[in-house]
């Protein structure tokens, strides 16, 4: 069985720490991060509030990674091989592969693939200030989270919900141990499930 489980939701709001707690926890798991899509400096466009778009769904080569999302459904044992996760012999095992990223229920030819979409969320402030924290690949500018990014999340936010798209959001304010024990627990039924 191959089982493709989203990580979304807000800047900051725990994904990457959430996502590599189940990867360690789950057998056969792989993992992919969209941020490593993002598409090089030169070809962000900049809007006219003047900051660099890079909370749009246009800044990320989201084609290659609906291509390398294809290569672990056509085969998840050659994917696990080729990124170092060790894998079960047993040929009925569970397969999972964990889509981990701030808009990847936006793009459209990936929306159905998920058994599971969940959509962490936490406030605009426990956002801002979590993400002074951050070094990113390139800094943030004075007032891009006020200007452009939060505003992206609500604008992407709001289209998703008004597609109808199912999620089920998660309480990014939990403790870390509280947020991976929920996960788990809730994809170890629907595995039970499926089975
Ligand atoms: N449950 C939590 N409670 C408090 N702080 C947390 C929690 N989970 C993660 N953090 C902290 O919040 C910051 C952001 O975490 P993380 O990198 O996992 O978020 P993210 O959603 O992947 O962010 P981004 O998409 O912007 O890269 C880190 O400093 C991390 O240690
Ligand atoms: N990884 C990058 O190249 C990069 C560059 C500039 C900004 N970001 C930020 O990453 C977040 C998603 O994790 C977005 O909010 C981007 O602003 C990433």
């Amino acid at each position: 069985m191959k089982v493709i489980v989203g990580i979304g939701g807000v800047t900051n709001s725990g994904k990457t720490t959430l996502t590599n707690s189940l990867h360690k926890a789950l057998p056969n798991c792989c993992v992919i991060h969209q941020d490593e899509f993002f598409k090089p400096q030169d070809q962000i466009a900049v809007g006219e509030d003047g900051f660099k778009q890079w909370d749009v769904l246009e800044s990320l080569d989201m084609e290659a990674m609906l291509s390398t999302v294809q290569a672990w459904v056509k085969s998840p044992q050659k994917f696990a091989r080729a990124h170092g996760v060790s894998v079960q012999s047993d040929a009925s095992d569970t397969h999972i592969l964990l889509l981990e990223g701030f808009l990847i229920y936006s793009y459209k030819p990936l929306l159905d693939v998920y058994s599971r979409r969940y959509f962490l969320t936490v406030p605009y402030e426990e956002s801002r200030q979590r993400r002074r924290t951050r070094k990113y690949v390139v800094a943030d500018p004075p007032g891009v989270f006020e200007g452009h990014v939060w505003p992206m999340y609500l604008k992407y936010k709001q289209e998703m919900e008004a597609d109808g798209v199912e999620v089920v959001y998660l309480d990014g304010m939990q403790p870390r141990e509280e947020l991976v024990h929920q996960v788990l627990e809730d994809i170890q039924n629907m595995l039970l499930n499926c089975s």
